[in-house]
């Protein structure tokens, strides 16, 4: 069995990851299992907020790390909440911030609410060697949050491709369409090369 580190602190998406690469023989291991570590995210892209993650903890474990940059990018809103989108509402609060995305799309009519969710895994090597991969999943923000699953946005998210919101989905089904899943996908092409 391979460990790999992922430099998270979003159990949302450690659950996900961990039901990626379970079924292919990797374990993980979050920033739950090394509590302590201090990350400055103050990147301008997803790329550099990931880079950071991934090599902050490369140097203090010395171990090869994957880290994910993720959010919401809303064309409505110029792509707002995008590189923000823990954080858009003032804390690390999933109901603040779609209450928030509500209110600053209140006027806007359903087709110009389109939006995707973004991902960029960055996986380094404590020398240096650098992996990264990308997903998006396009749809739209919906009227009111719909479904129980998930996390984060999940609930406004309206999947154009399966015409359910995200938070409707069942986690494989998520999984399978997902920004983060068809990032994860695209990473493990080059993962052995890698490692
Ligand atoms: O940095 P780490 O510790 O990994 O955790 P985080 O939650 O701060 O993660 P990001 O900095 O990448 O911010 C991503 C935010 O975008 C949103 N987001 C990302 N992926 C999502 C998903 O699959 N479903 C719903 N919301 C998502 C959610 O609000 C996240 O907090
Ligand atoms: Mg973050």
């Amino acid at each position: 069995m391979k460990t790999i580190v992922i430099a998270t602190k979003n159990e949302g998406k450690a659950r996900e990851y961990q039901k990626m690469l379970e079924p292919q023989g990797i374990e993980i291991k979050t920033l739950a299992d090394f509590p302590g570590i201090k990350i400055d995210e103050n990147g301008k892209t997803f790329e550099e907020n990931a880079t950071i993650k991934a090599m902050t903890v490369a140097k203090k474990l010395q171990l090869p790390v994957m880290a994910d940059d993720s959010g919401l990018v809303v064309d409505a809103l110029n792509g707002a909440p995008g590189i923000h989108s823990a954080r858009y509402a003032g804390d690390h609060d999933d109901a603040a911030n779609n209450a928030k995305l509500l209110q600053n799309l209140i006027n806007v009519p359903d087709p110009k609410r389109t939006a995707h969710f973004h991902t960029t895994i960055v996986a380094v090597k404590p020398d240096g060697t650098k992996l990264v991969a990308e997903g998006r999943v396009d749809g739209h923000i919906l009227h009111r949050p719909t479904g129980e699953n998930g996390f984060g946005y999940d609930p406004l998210f309206y999947v154009d491709e399966l015409k359910k919101s995200m938070a409707e989905l069942t986690a494989d089904q998520k999984n399978n369409i997902s920004h983060r899943g068809k990032a994860l996908r695209s990473f493990m092409r080059n993962f052995n090369d890698w490692w």
